[in-house]
């Protein structure tokens, strides 16, 4: 039963796209009448059978004391899978689900999801809304009412230049996580937690339009408490999402009642916060100081007259928490692959002292002129990938999947781990320098454009990415402009796991210096 929840979830949050990587679908081919007539029916998929088949025994039997697995090491499970039936895979996840990790086979699933493709909703956060009678955000939402939400946020934080909007105040915040970790003595867990307060006042930037104070010496009451009722928000959704709860879908349990007093008082601090803005805005737009560009995203959308106050408060609150939890947990494992190949962060910082000198902030221009830090992030995401699963779908036609028929409405997951191995000369070394152009302008080391998705593809894909990446190559650049980066000898040795974003088994123990 308490795996039951887990699996279905586990997986469909975290499905990742790059922009950088998109190729046009239109080139994937038609089946020909012969494949047509040589596809295997969906019974015949190979899996565990007898009792793994069954609904709610099967799911149970995936995991410890009946294997050596977890909810939290769901790729190794998959892998052993893989290993055990091939690239085509029949599994009891909570519901019956095909899993498949040929890229080919991603580029169908993608293909054919449809206007409104579907993924199922966090049933903790869908009890909350009912119960509350609370709109559901965007992650929540399904068929028309998830697109008629995400249009408007879309055409906004898709663009090219969404996030270079915040990029100068993103450049304080990250000055000051610099400055902290330059002259604090910081443990493992403090470093950890200091990630999670950059994700957090960063993300309150875009969302809030003002700093929370949050790297401050004596950070305000108000921010200290949104911060903390944020990380038991994210708790209870963990706890839900690995099968720790499950009651709360027909009562108020423990976990259901912990995140919803959180939730309650960060949805109440967040409307109050924005409403300041809103008569902000008002002013601004009477005193003829408003412009149209939609590049300030929460004035963008408080003057689009068919949102409330609620609706753009459902917004920022989803992605606020899309996005912090997501992007502080990645920052040190992108950290942790430059530490652990220093002969790569070296020629990385050679390339930020180029572009930029020590002192300067981040501009788009520089980061325009930085090849080797998008292939660094590039090859971290392939070597780390930030979720077990690369997507996960539920589609509205039948397709065919490694050659084998697949009804709609069977749930499909896209392991696009075993891809990033499989695909690549020495998988398990980082080499940025495979996704460098060499002077003929091809790949140096061609891979399939659907194996390193961090942020999945299509029209449901991560709606934060493009803050997500400046994020990410800020702390980078950030910290290699004035800081070396080791990993003590005794701290974790490529131990990761899903929770349900990548993280090391325990907190990584980073060694810090001065390079001036
Ligand atoms: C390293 C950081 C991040 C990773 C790896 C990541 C990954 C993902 C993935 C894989 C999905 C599901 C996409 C799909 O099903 O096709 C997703 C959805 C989403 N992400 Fe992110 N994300 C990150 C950062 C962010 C940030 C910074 C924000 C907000 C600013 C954000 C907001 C969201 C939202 C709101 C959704 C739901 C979209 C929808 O259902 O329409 N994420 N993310």
């Amino acid at each position: 039963m308490i795996r039951l929840n887990l699996v279905v979830q586990i997986c469909l949050e975290r499905m990742v796209t790059p922009v950088w990587t998109v190729r046009a679908l239109s080139t994937m081919s038609r089946m020909s009448s012969t494949e047509q007539l040589e596809v295997k029916p969906f019974e015949s998929i190979p899996g565990p059978g007898g009792l793994h088949q069954w609904p709610l025994i099967g799911s149970l039997l995936n995991y410890k004391p009946f294997t050596r697995f977890t909810p939290e090491t769901l790729h190794n499970f998959l892998n052993h899978m893989h290993d055990k039936y091939g690239p085509v895979v029949k599994l009891r996840l909570g519901s019956q689900v095909v899993v498949v990790c040929d890229p080919k086979d991603f580029e169908t699933v993608y293909r054919n999801e449809g206007m409104y493709p579907k993924r199922t909703s966090f049933d903790l956060i869908t009890a909350y809304n009912k119960r509350n009678n609370v709109e559901p955000g965007l992650s929540q939402l399904q068929g028309e009412g998830w697109h008629a939400l995400r249009s408007p946020i879309n055409k906004r934080l898709m663009k090219v230049d969404s996030a270079a909007h915040y990029l100068q105040q993103h450049n304080q915040v990250a000055d000051d996580l610099v400055q902290i970790l330059a002259t604090q003595n910081l443990s493992p867990e403090e470093v950890q937690k200091l990630f999670f307060r950059f994700s957090a006042e960063s993300l309150a930037v875009v969302v809030f339009n003002k700093r929370l104070g949050l790297l401050e010496e004596n950070p305000d009451k108000e921010a200290l408490e949104f911060l903390k009722l944020s990380e038991t928000v994210m708790s209870m959704i963990q706890k839900a999402l690995f099968g720790k709860s499950i009651a709360h879908r027909w009562f108020r349990n423990s976990t259901y009642l912990k995140y919803e007093a959180a939730q309650n008082v960060v949805r109440r601090m967040a409307i109050s916060r924005i409403t300041q803005e809103k008569v902000k805005f008002e002013q601004m737009k009477t005193s003829g100081q408003f412009k149209e560009d939609h590049s300030n995203l929460l004035f963008s959308l408080l003057s689009e007259t068919n949102l409330t106050i609620e609706n753009v408060s459902n917004v920022m609150i989803s992605l606020y928490f899309g996005g912090t939890e997501s992007t502080s947990k990645y920052i040190p494992v992108f950290l942790y692959n430059l530490a652990k190949n220093p002969d790569k962060q070296n020629i990385l910082r050679k390339e930020i002292l180029n572009c930029m000198g020590q002192d300067d902030p981040l501009t788009t221009k520089a980061l325009s002129q930085m090849p080797y830090l998008k292939a660094a992030l590039k090859e971290s995401f392939r070597l780390s990938f930030p979720s077990a699963v690369t997507s996960f779908r539920i589609l509205p036609v039948d397709v065919v999947l490694g050659g084998y028929h697949v009804p709609a409405g069977v749930s499909i997951f896209m392991f696009g781990q075993r891809a990033t191995r499989t695909h690549f000369e020495n998988p398990d070394q980082y080499l940025p320098e495979r996704w460098l152009r060499s002077d003929d302008k091809t790949l140096r080391d061609p891979a399939h454009s659907m194996i390193v998705l961090p942020f999945s593809y299509g029209p449901r894909n991560c709606i934060g990415q493009r803050f997500a990446m400046q994020l990410l190559y800020l702390a980078a650049v950030k910290i290699l402009q004035r800081l070396d980066v080791r990993i003590h000898q005794d701290s974790v040795n490529g131990s990761f796991i899903y929770k349900p974003f990548i993280q090391a088994q325990s907190p990584i123990g980073f060694k810090f210096t001065g390079v001036r």
